[in-house]
């Protein structure tokens, strides 16, 4: 394929992007009454509203072209079919598969990954029952009460966060999940717990990660320094892995370990056994309405025109902002409680998947790639951040997400939470004019260069882009539609950048550096052998004193 960047629809859009330059988007909405209604899409259970974007028909019409002249749709098609779209890995990318109901197979080296999967599930789903009506009992006969989920990454971030997100569904476990080798997070998490009532999930797709491994090993010396035996960790620990004979190696009894697939990404695996603590929290029914929800939004994907795709115009809508406005980073902001989690599960999401500078034929990309993402909870952030938002000099396109029903109905709390998240939309968008400004300021008394001078710093440009999603209620599947959303966003972001969002090397390199520092830490006396900055800190470690 030719580069992206001498395609005539690129060098069309950066056209495109210097007459939108000249529009507003107050002005916008001015003029055409339809546009929000225009500028909006339903699927799944989710409501977009794009309309506060900085485009019109053209721009839209142009971006569509991109998509299609990227082969967008075959690129989807094949995901969805098992190809092996992930080719440094030689391997498929099939997460959609794990939440597909129905019968269709889906072929993996001629191989029909369906029957295993279901298989997977059923486990899942005989485990938690039995666990919920305490027939798996800890080893004194005690019922379970407390759940240590150890792993990290993407076995650990979207467990974490769905868990949070589906706190009214809980059933009475309590889940504790801890990531960092920091002995500190496991040591606070044991601090809770009674070992003859915990069980612990290990959650390592690879089953090599540093940090699961140790926090598995520390808790499992916590647990027999309890009292328990040898015998005991079998009643006690379970762990869902790829690398089955190594989860046995490591201690697990191999009916306590649930496998997944080298064919499902870490970031994407959640909708996997990766997802057992999420079932063990609010129930295996709740966890296939997370699936059901996620499958929703396959289907969209899949079938939706491109003009009346979400994740497609989204994707597009980010990569607008990203390749032709210059912008470095994107917000997302969840004006959910529930959903405070959710950011960082995006972050991880997609700066993992499109963090890369190579195309998928190994030459370099001569244009921007996944931007910085962050955000926070609203209204918090409006107190804090939203400033940079509103009148800092870099674009930042943001996501404003929100529930129209709270599950907490306090009040007038809920339509506080809500006006205010509309309102943000509307400030970005309208912004303050100096005349808007000075009028304010007229019953001040001021001279006329002070009020001019004042004026200028209330001054807001607008025209700051955001989406807004709404849906009815944070539910399980409202939140798997969510999810699968941002996935498919992800993807179509890739797809078009021609980059492979599916491997991670640039993870590699620190981890391999981390077992030659730990090695000459622990060794007192032996020679350091690394650069003079690394060696300072080396030694000031070793002293464990400035
Ligand atoms: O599930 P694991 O094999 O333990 O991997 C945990 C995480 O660590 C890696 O370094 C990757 O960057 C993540 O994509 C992965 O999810």
């Amino acid at each position: 394929m030719t580069s992206l960047t001498q395609l005539p629809i690129w060098q069309a859009l950066k056209q495109q992007r210097q007459t939108i330059e000249q529009q507003s988007l107050r002005d916008a909405f001015a003029r055409d009454p339809g546009r929000a209604e225009r500028y909006s899409v339903k699927a799944a259970g989710l409501m977009l509203d794009y309309s506060k974007n900085r485009i019109d028909d053209t721009t839209l019409a142009a971006l569509l072209e991109l998509a299609r002249d990227c082969e967008l749709e075959s690129q989807r098609d094949a995901m969805f079919t098992g190809a092996a779209i992930n080719r440094t890995e030689n391997r498929a990318v099939l997460h959609t598969a794990l939440r597909a109901s129905g019968n269709t197979p889906v072929m993996v080296d001629g191989e029909d990954v369906m029957p295993e999967v279901r298989a997977t599930l059923a486990k899942m789903k005989g485990f938690v029952e039995q666990i919920h009506e305490g027939q798996r009992t800890g080893y004194t006969g005690k019922a379970f009460t407390d759940v240590i989920a150890i792993g990290i990454g993407g076995s650990f971030l979207g467990p974490k966060v769905a868990t949070e997100a589906l706190r009214p569904y809980a059933k009475s476990l309590r889940l504790h999940y801890v990531a960092n080798v920091d002995g500190t997070a496991l040591s606070e998490k044991l601090k809770k717990v009674n070992a003859e009532t915990t069980l612990v999930v290990m959650s390592s797709k690879s089953f090599t990660t540093q940090e699961t491994l140790a926090n598995t090993q520390s808790a499992r010396e916590w647990f027999l320094a309890s009292g328990a035996s040898q015998a005991d960790v079998a009643a006690h620990f379970v762990a869902i892995s790829s690398n089955v004979p190594a989860a046995v190696e490591f201690g697990i009894d191999a009916d306590n370990v649930f496998p997944m697939w080298d064919w499902v990404g870490g970031r994407y695996s959640l909708w996997s056994a990766i997802g057992l603590p999420i079932a063990l929290a609010v129930g295996f029914d709740h966890f296939e309405q997370l699936l059901s929800g996620a499958e929703a939004m396959d289907r969209h994907f899949r079938e939706a025109p491109l003009e009346q795709n979400m994740p497609v115009l989204m994707g597009l809508l980010s990569l607008w902002y990203s390749n032709f406005f210059d912008s470095q980073s994107q917000v997302i902001l969840s004006y959910d409680h529930y959903l405070r989690g959710l950011p960082a599960y995006i972050q991880q999401l997609d700066m993992e998947s499109n963090g890369k500078g190579v195309a998928l034929d190994g030459t370099p990309v001569d244009y921007r790639t996944g931007p910085v993402i962050w955000g926070g909870e609203g209204t918090n952030g409006q107190h804090a951040y939203h400033q940079l938002l509103h009148q800092g000099t870099a674009l930042i396109p943001a996501d404003f997400i929100l529930p129209l029903q709270s599950h907490n109905p306090l009040g007038r709390h809920h339509q506080m939470l809500a006006a205010n998240c509309l309102a943000q939309t509307q400030a970005l968008m309208q912004g303050k004019t100096l005349e808007e400004a000075k009028a304010e300021l007229a019953d001040r008394n001021l001279a006329p260069q002070a009020l001019e001078q004042l004026a200028r710093h209330k001054v807001m440009p607008g025209n700051r882009p955001s989406n807004t999603l709404l849906m009815d209620k944070l539910t399980p599947a409202t939140l798997g539609a969510l999810i699968a959303l941002y996935e498919h966003r992800t993807f179509v972001q890739g797809a078009i950048w021609q980059i492979n969002s599916f491997d991670q090397w640039g993870v590699e390199l620190g981890k391999v550096l981390g077992n030659a520092v730990l090695d000459e830490l622990e060794a007192e006396q032996a020679p350091l052998a690394q650069d003079a900055s690394t060696n300072q800190l080396i030694t000031l470690l070793r002293q464990g004193k400035l």
